[in-house]
């Protein structure tokens, strides 16, 4: 078998200055991960922040790794699911980490997918004022995403991520050998965000994806550069404005949308996890800037037929169970942080690589285009 050390890394550099950090990409990271911590991080103590479907599979590999290097090390376990990233287990994992003693100069790790990166970055961002924070994602959205770009919070029963902190890690290892164990519906899920790069402004890349999907699911070279490729787009975005004063809200196209429909069904995966949100939203966005005269039908069309083609839901009428009506999903989406003096703002496209950031946008036109839209 081949050494960890020995495995192919692709390395994408997230460009900010004095806290720029490295995405390590390739299989094995979990086995090297306490090389490289020990390496850019010399006596630093650790706890890992997980959650119970991760612990059972790659805790142990990640404990030995840090064992080995030398680093000091305690884990957190937490339920998985959404639903974690709340208030309660906040509070647990604060705890936790004063309880150990970490200093301002240790780490939090996160080892899982975007739930636990939010969660423990979050709690890394405000213990002692910002403790240093490492993400090992493990999930495909994580991956591809929630470890980049230093956005962490937890959700509230107003909405999604509405408490929060701008947190950089210092490094993401993104060991793709990980995602081996990742349920597909998962999997799916994240690559609903990957799509979503293509669709902000990389139109080669949407139709790369629609060509190369098959092989970005079933793992290998393709895969791993599906997730560099992700990374790049990603990186590239936040170097030019890591707090959202612009065109950040670029990486929000399908989440106006999505994030409401997570908040009305209760955060309940069994109904719709964060990246089928996205999946319809995307959509919705799609045939919300037809009705608009922005983009053509051709173009909504073949962004749904790729999406429902791979498997993951586009409708409204796509989520089980009942939805609480259009207005109820409007006082979701006055809720969302690109609201200014009251006013909506939507990432909008004038077609596949072209989104655009629309600012106040009528709420009443939006209402309508629930109403059009919703199921029951
Ligand atoms: N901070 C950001 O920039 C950002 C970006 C995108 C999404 N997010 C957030 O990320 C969250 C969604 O992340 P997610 O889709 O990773 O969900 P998740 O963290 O709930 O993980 C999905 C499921 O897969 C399991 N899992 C993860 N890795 C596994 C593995 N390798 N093997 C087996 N099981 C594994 C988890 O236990 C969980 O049940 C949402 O809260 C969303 O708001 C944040
Ligand atoms: O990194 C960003 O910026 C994003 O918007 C990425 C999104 O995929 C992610 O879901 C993010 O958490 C949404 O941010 P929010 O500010 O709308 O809560
Ligand atoms: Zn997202």
């Amino acid at each position: 078998m081949q050494d960890a050390a020995d495995m192919p890394v692709t390395r994408v550099e997230v460009g900010l200055g004095a806290r720029a950090y490295d995405i390590l990409i390739g299989p094995g990271l979990v086995a090297r991960a306490g090389d490289e911590i020990a390496r850019r991080m010399a006596g630093v103590r650790c706890a890992v922040v997980t959650d119970e479907n991760v612990a059972a599979v790659h805790l142990d590999a990640l404990a030995d790794s840090l064992g080995r290097a030398g680093v000091e090390h305690s884990a957190i376990t937490l339920d998985p699911g959404e639903k974690t990233k709340s208030f309660g287990p906040f509070e647990r994992v604060v705890d936790a980490l004063l309880g150990a003693r970490l200093e301002r100069g240790d780490l939090v790790i996160a080892l899982g997918g975007g739930v636990i990166g939010d969660l423990a970055g979050f709690a890394a961002g405000v213990v002692r004022r910002g403790m240093g924070f490492v993400q090992v994602p493990t999930s495909l959205l994580a991956q591809v995403d929630s470890s980049v770009g230093g956005k962490t919070g937890i959700n509230t029963t107003h909405g999604k991520n509405l408490v929060g902190v701008f947190h950089q890690p210092r490094l993401v290892l993104a060991d793709t050998a990980a995602l081996d164990t990742l349920p597909a519906r998962e999997f799916r899920a994240g690559y609903a965000e990957m799509v979503k790069y293509g669709l902000i402004d990389r139109p080669g890349f949407f139709d790369w994806l629609e060509r190369n999907w098959r092989d970005v699911f079933a793992g290998g070279a393709a895969r791993v550069e599906a997730i560099a490729e992700s990374c790049r787009a990603k990186a590239a975005i936040v170097a030019r404005d890591e707090t959202e004063a612009g065109e950040r809200a670029l990486l929000n196209l399908g989440h106006t949308f999505g994030h409401a429909l997570e908040a009305a069904t209760g955060y309940d995966g069994r109904r719709l996890v964060h990246g089928e949100g996205v999946a319809i939203g995307m959509t919705l966005a799609h045939r919300f800037s037809v009705r608009l005269n922005q983009c053509s039908a051709d173009d909504a069309e073949k962004v749904e037929a790729h999406l429902a083609g791979v498997g993951l839901p586009t409708r409204m009428a796509d989520i089980s169970g009942q939805l609480p009506g259009a207005e109820a999903l409007l006082t979701y989406i006055m809720q969302d942080k690109k609201v200014s003096r009251g006013a909506l703002t939507f990432i909008l496209t004038r077609g596949i690589g072209r989104s655009y950031i629309a600012k106040d946008l009528p709420a009443a036109e939006v209402l309508s285009f629930l109403r059009e839209n919703h199921p029951g």
